[in-house]
């Protein structure tokens, strides 16, 4: 079997030109789609995604504004910041890029963010929303990956989904969508023992654990749809995933191939996850005009 590879660039595209339309009605009611990206200090692998991010939602006619702060700024001045984009009603949607530096923590950081501006859907009243199957926001990795079975018609319902990673941003949150789609859901983990019998087993597979090539054409069970999370740079920077893509690709149905699968998934959530909260803005304004 040669595996079918899930384009993220093309799905993309198709999803950020409908939302393009989106944001057209938006503006013939004077609003525009307002997103803040935070970034503290000079993470690499956030510089990358600060810049697609920018790239796409120019495309799709979203604002955003980029603010930058340096490595030593205090957790007390970051949440100020917070509370003002939270305050400020021409801003729909406010991501702090993770990881943080140390002094400040992420977990205070997350939970700052007011819920209905929460774009990465990290705050915990969403996250618990996402657990009892009645999502507000949510997290752009594992939305955007739920993208593809949607496109593909892949079925998920009573399928053996094994996950590998247990993170905060991919793992967990992916876990409850597979399971709010009637899967059967393994997790796996850095203690799991004897890893490659639980990914043998599954009929789809998650690789979420930053280890370059680290699942294997043996680890894979044949037919299985093969989901590649990482995004790692090798010795020579290039950019490699958690999946050694060649061996798996003879034995998968399906894969998603990094650069060009997940990453361009995870950017075009983003965008519809600010259209959505920008349309709901809308909604609420109507419904206080029809009160008064
Ligand atoms: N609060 C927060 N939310 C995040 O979602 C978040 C974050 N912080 N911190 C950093 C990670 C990383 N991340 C990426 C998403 C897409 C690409 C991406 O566009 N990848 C492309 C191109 C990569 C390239 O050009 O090198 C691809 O895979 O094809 C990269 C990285 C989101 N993250
Ligand atoms: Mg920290």
């Amino acid at each position: 079997m040669v595996a079918k590879l899930l384009d993220g660039k093309e799905l993309s595209k198709e999803i950020r030109n409908k939302l393009e339309q989106r944001v057209k009605i938006l503006k013939e009611k004077g609003i525009i789609p307002k997103l803040v990206v935070i970034l503290v200090g000079e993470d690499e692998a956030s510089k990358v995604y600060v810049r697609n991010k920018h790239r796409a939602a120019e495309k799709v006619g979203i604002k955003t504004i980029d603010i930058k702060f340096p490595k030593n700024i205090t957790e007390k001045e970051l949440l100020l910041h917070i509370k003002k984009y939270n305050e400020d009603n021409s801003v729909h949607g406010i991501l702090v890029q993770l990881p943080l530096p140390k002094q400040i923590s992420e977990e205070k950081i997350t939970c700052a963010i007011e819920p209905e501006k929460d774009v990465d859907g990290f705050h915990p009243v969403n996250i618990g929303h996402l657990f009892m199957n009645n999502p507000h926001s949510l997290p752009c990795t594992p939305h955007g990956i739920m993208q593809f079975f949607e496109k593909y018609k892949l079925p998920i319902a009573g399928k053996n989904v094994v996950i590998v990673g247990r993170s905060n941003i991919v793992g967990r949150p992916m876990a409850a969508m597979m399971l709010n789609n009637d899967a059967t859901v393994t997790v796996t983990h850095s203690k799991t023992k004897n890893l490659s019998e639980f990914t043998r087993q599954a009929d789809i597979l998650i690789a979420a654990v930053g280890r370059a090539s680290f699942i294997k054409k043996e680890d894979v069970k044949p037919g299985a749809v093969v989901i590649d999370v990482g995004m790692n740079r090798n010795g020579e920077g290039k950019l490699v995933g958690d999946v050694e893509q060649k061996g798996v690709a003879e034995v998968a149905s399906y894969l998603t191939p990094v650069p060009g699968g997940v990453g361009p998934m995870t950017i075009a959530m983003l965008m519809e996850q600010t259209v959505k909260f920008a349309e709901r803005s809308v909604q609420i304004v109507n419904r206080k005009v029809s009160n008064s």
